[in-house]
């Protein structure tokens, strides 16, 4: 794919892993998720094998072959592939950042390793640093997902000098509330070309405020459409209609949070809205209840993000 890259901005759909009913991944279906991400959503940057996809609970085998799929299929569809290459054992995430760089992905990803944990910002660049060695071509994000890897070095330190220990260092995928950590990660690195990409979907808005210059999500996958509104109006300005989009994405978001909503219930949402069978979560995760599958569906369809033939006009709520 070659260098200068163009810079990751805009929405990054964090992809499902899709599978069957047994478990095994569904690579089938991929071709078609491409397209329906496009055309349908608007979304054209994707992050594969990441919290969505399941990446940790996938075989290092299986994480190769899901993010071949990936780039194959998105090839001339999407702007950029982003592979999450994080591991907890470094020969693995090597193994995967090298294969990421050989099959053409746009850029590599990484967590902290999180069972034995770096304590502190010297370990934890470190391991990064071995990891982005074996793809030095390739454009390197921090992933900082502190509550579920329990490293909770802020992202403001982690960053400060981190260029001279990893030349390719290219932005952030900052997924917590703190924006006063983000917000100093914006201001700290003004004269680099970082891409700061928030992860918290719900709180987007707040975020592009701040400096965010793009957005990794889980969301995106069947809210993309909906949340590029709220882009372009606080593109134009229009913070009045950015709002009344956030406002209408949270309405969503706070409701399933309430009920319960992690990788399952995601699933269970983008088969329903895309139509697209994605199948099922890997153990440890169960699939979403046909209860919470019910309680979403009708809020998706009062919400008007789902088709709606049933529904009388006095339950809709639609945004505006
Ligand atoms: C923990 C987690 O999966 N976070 C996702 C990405 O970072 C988000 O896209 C959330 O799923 C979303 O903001 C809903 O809370
Ligand atoms: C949301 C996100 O970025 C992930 O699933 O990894």
């Amino acid at each position: 794919m070659g260098s200068p890259k163009k810079k990751l901005q805009g929405l990054v759909a964090a992809t499902i892993t899709p599978m069957t009913e047994h478990g095994e991944i569904n690579f089938s279906v991929i071709g078609q998720y491409v397209d329906y991400l496009v055309e349908e959503q608007g979304v054209k940057n994707i992050f594969v094998n990441g919290t969505t996809g399941e990446g940790l609970s996938l075989s290092v085998s299986e994480r190769r072959q899901v993010a071949e799929a990936w780039v194959a299929k998105g090839r001339n569809k999407l702007d950029q592939v982003v592979i999450h290459v994080g591991a907890l054992s470094l020969k693995d995430s090597q193994e995967l950042a090298q294969h990421a760089a050989e099959i053409g992905a746009d850029g590599i990803a990484v967590i902290a390793p999180f069972f034995l944990k770096p304590w502190n910002k010297d370990a934890l660049i470190n391991f990064l640093k071995e990891v982005a060695a074996a793809a030095p071509t390739l454009p390197f994000y921090y992933y900082h997902i502190p509550a579920l890897t329990g490293v909770k070095i802020r992202a403001e330190e982690l960053l400060d000098g981190i260029q001279d220990k990893i030349p390719t260092f290219q932005g952030l995928k900052f997924s917590d509330t703190d924006l006063l950590d983000f917000g100093q990660c914006v201001d700290q690195n003004r004269q680099q070309q970082f891409a700061f990409l928030f992860g918290v979907d719900e709180q987007l808005l707040s975020a592009l405020v701040m400096g965010a210059t793009g957005a990794v999500g889980s969301t995106y996958n069947y809210m993309g459409k909906k949340t590029n509104q709220m882009l372009e109006a606080f593109e134009r300005k229009d913070f009045s209609s950015a709002l009344n989009h956030q406002f209408c994405i949270q309405r969503f978001i706070n409701f399933v949070l309430k009920l319960g909503f992690g990788v399952s219930q995601t699933k269970a949402i983008m088969t329903l809205v895309s139509g697209i069978p994605v199948g099922p979560p890997r153990p440890p995760l169960q699939k979403a209840s046909r209860e919470f599958i019910d309680d979403a569906k009708a809020k998706l369809k009062s919400l008007d993000f789902l088709s709606s033939t049933d529904l009388k006009d006095g339950n809709l709520e639609p945004c505006s």
